[in-house]
């Protein structure tokens, strides 16, 4: 679909989408015209919040009220936010954020509420992560914590985008009675992330691999950086592939769900992105020292087959096959991938 830009602050709108992230830049551009606009802006707004989330260099008694009433800016015309670290990486998409609320307000208020309302329940979910003193100093303890953290950053993001495919009949509306399946768009997306950000995250001073899960194979999430302990760290990483390899299930049967082919594609791109990123990260020792990616041509070759279902399956069926493959019998998880690789495949 021609981009058609009718203003400056579209334009300056779809610069900052291009530049805080190729990926999903990508395929909202691809997004059918009455989606599109709706879907960049709710990508923006987001992103937003979650830079103040993210930069660690604003006081928790200033970051934890400014996400909890961010929702309210996007009632006023021309607000911004100068106050993120030099250093924080889409720190435009607050100084420019009066142009964002200016498309904002030219969304069909159907679309606007349910920007809204998401916004608001992120907004809180992530408060109150800075706010559980446990959580800030020590990182996520419990999976049931770390199901908790990834719903309020990304199951929500998944809930929203449900909603605005099938307030404008992209997908089918059952989607909406079964909000479990939107639940695990996002917590594979964001948990595959998790696994591959460890290093990236140490330096930051941050961790979101949860304890009940590393302290089996570490006395601190930091022992991993250590060559002596990376043998550990692998199965650590291969408990966690586990975890969101439940998820999977749920991805694909979201994906026959979303009937327009521009919509599909948006849905299943980075969900296969996510699989082939997981099969990267497995057995990979290079996640304790840098940022693991995908190979450009890779991706190339995955946004090019996932046009069709049966693309995607075949994408799912060959990454899940080399996981059980290159998983060593001596890993303490080696019998659990074997069934839920076979538990998945039998399904697709
Ligand atoms: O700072 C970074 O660069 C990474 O931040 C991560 C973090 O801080 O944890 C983390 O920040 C999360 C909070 C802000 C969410 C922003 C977002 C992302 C993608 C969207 C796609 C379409 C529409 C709106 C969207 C909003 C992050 O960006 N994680 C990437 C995974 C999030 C996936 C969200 C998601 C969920 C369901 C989906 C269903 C279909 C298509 C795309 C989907 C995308
Ligand atoms: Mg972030
Ligand atoms: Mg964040």
């Amino acid at each position: 679909y021609p981009l058609k830009i009718t203003s400056d602050s579209e334009k300056t709108c779809y610069e900052l989408l291009n530049k805080t992230s190729r990926s999903f830049a990508a395929v909202i551009n691809e997004l059918h015209p009455e989606l599109r606009n709706a879907i960049m802006l709710f990508y923006l707004i987001l992103r937003a919040l979650d830079t103040i989330e993210d930069d660690m260099s604003i006081d928790p008694k200033i970051k934890i009220p400014l996400l909890r009433s961010f929702y309210e800016k996007l009632a006023l015309k021309d607000w911004t936010f100068d106050g993120n670290s030099p250093t924080e990486k889409d720190r435009d998409v607050l100084v420019k954020f009066n142009l964002i609320l200016e498309e904002f307000h030219k969304l069909k208020p159907e679309y606007q509420d349910i920007i809204n309302d998401i916004t608001k329940q992120m907004g809180n979910g992530m408060a109150d992560y800075i706010n559980n003193e446990e959580f800030n100093l020590n990182g996520v303890k419990t999976v049931k914590d770390y199901d908790l953290y990834c719903f309020y950053v990304a199951g929500l993001v998944g809930h929203g985008l449900t909603k605005l495919c099938v307030a404008s009949s992209f997908s089918d509306p059952t989607l909406l009675r079964k909000m479990e399946l939107s639940d695990s768009m996002g917590l594979f997306l964001q948990k595959t992330n998790i696994i591959r950000d460890y290093k990236e995250d140490q330096d930051d001073g941050r961790s979101f691999w949860p304890e009940e899960i590393w302290s089996k194979y570490a006395n601190k999430l930091s022992d991993f950086t250590k060559p002596e302990n990376q043998e550990k760290g692998l199965h650590c990483i291969t408990d966690l592939v586990l975890n969101s390899m439940a998820h999977i299930k749920d991805v694909l049967v979201y994906l026959t769900m979303t009937y327009d082919p521009s919509a599909f594609s948006f849905c299943a791109i980075p969900q296969v992105m996510a699989i082939a990123t997981l099969a990267e990260v497995f057995q990979n020792k290079n996640v304790f020292k840098k940022n693991v990616k995908i190979r450009k041509g890779t991706a190339c070759d995955l946004i090019l087959k996932s046009r069709t279902y049966e693309g995607v399956l075949e994408i799912f069926s060959y990454y899940l096959k080399i996981i059980h493959h290159k998983c060593p019998v001596s890993d303490p998880n080696y019998l659990a991938i074997g069934i839920k690789c076979g538990e998945i495949e039998q399904f697709i």
